[in-house]
């Protein structure tokens, strides 16, 4: 693993007082819990802002944004230190191209990946597109085949663009409310989550406006039309999933080499099968043998025998 330089997190000094008041609160709790490391690996399709989101929760331009979908790119992760404790964020790829996942990209995020612990994950896309589609299924199945199903009980669904104007003249939550909605039923397919597992895997979406141009409130902090400092917002989700009880996840070799963590289990389905049609065979069989050896009753030995 290429040697990551830790700098100091001097972009938090950039945010303004009551934003930065509230991150190192929020820092503390995760102390307070002996968490000293946040590792979050971001992904989603190209072009979402997920550079962009990177750089707003450090508060400095740490990636480099591309207006245009940017091509071939390698994972980056930058590391910043606080106070003793250690941010780092993984930038990664946009993961389609022409249309399709880019399996080779796929592939290079997960060697980036190995021996790391992911504490969350940012699954990025936009807010302001008003259609899911087979592909959004496909690179949520992506990620889910590469890192576990378990991944999306740290995953949050972050949607840039959030200072939009809704059209139809719909109210912001309304729209925010369909656009998410619509995503997660895309999301809870392609990650291969029951209705049964609704509970554990309550993944929340959250709004994000990375423009220079985002609103701000009456303490200089960005904010969403619905009046939500959106970056303590992002960073106290975050948290909250990391104290959810559920596992972080180690990028070992089993996991990127072995067979896809979701299928673990599968080639025992044949023998299971072939185990049950013996079971049943040998019951049919007993049962027969039982109904050969009963005593018949009168009636059956007159229709089995038509002179009586
Ligand atoms: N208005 C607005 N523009 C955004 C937002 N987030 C990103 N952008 C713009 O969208 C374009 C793409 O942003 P990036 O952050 O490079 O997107 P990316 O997902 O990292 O792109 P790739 O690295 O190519 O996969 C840039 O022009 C950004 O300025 C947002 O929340 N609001």
């Amino acid at each position: 693993m290429a040697y990551q330089l830790i700098r100091e997190w001097t972009g938090i000094q950039q945010f303004p007082l009551a934003t930065r008041t509230k991150l190192i609160e929020l820092l503390g709790k995760l102390k307070q819990e002996n968490v000293n490391t946040l590792t979050i690996l971001v992904m989603g399709k190209g072009g979402v802002g997920k550079s962009s989101t990177v750089n707003s929760i450090l508060g400095e331009r740490a990636v480099t944004v591309n207006a245009f979908q940017s091509e071939g790119p390698r994972p980056v992760m930058v590391s910043r230190s606080q106070a003793g404790f250690t941010l780092n964020i993984i930038d990664t790829p946009g993961l389609v191209e022409g249309g399709y996942v880019n399996d080779q990209a796929v592939e290079i995020i997960k060697r980036f990946l190995l021996d790391k612990t992911i504490d969350v994950l940012l699954y990025v896309d936009r807010l302001d597109v008003y259609r899911t589609d087979n592909l959004d299924k496909q690179v949520v199945k992506a990620i889910t085949d590469s890192f576990g199903k378990q991944i999306w009980r740290r995953g949050v669904v972050v949607l840039t663009h959030g200072q939009l104007s809704p059209p139809d003249g719909l109210n912001y939550e309304d729209f925010f409310s369909r656009r998410s909605e619509a995503l997660m039923r895309v999301v809870r397919l392609g990650a291969g989550i029951r209705k049964q597992d609704l509970q554990d895997f309550a993944i929340p979406v959250i709004p994000v406006e990375n423009s220079g141009r985002c609103n701000k409130n009456e303490s200089d902090e960005k904010i969403l039309p619905n009046g939500t400092a959106w970056i303590p917002n992002l960073v106290k989700t975050i948290i909250d999933l990391v104290s959810n009880g559920s596992k972080a996840i180690l990028v070992d070799k089993k996991l990127i080499e072995g067979p896809n963590p979701n299928k673990r289990g599968k080639f025992l389905i044949p023998l299971i099968v072939a185990f049950q049609y013996l079971v049943v065979k040998q019951i049919q069989r007993t049962i027969k043998d039982d109904i050969k050896k009963e005593p018949k009753v009168p009636w059956e030995v007159r229709s089995a025998n038509p002179k009586f």
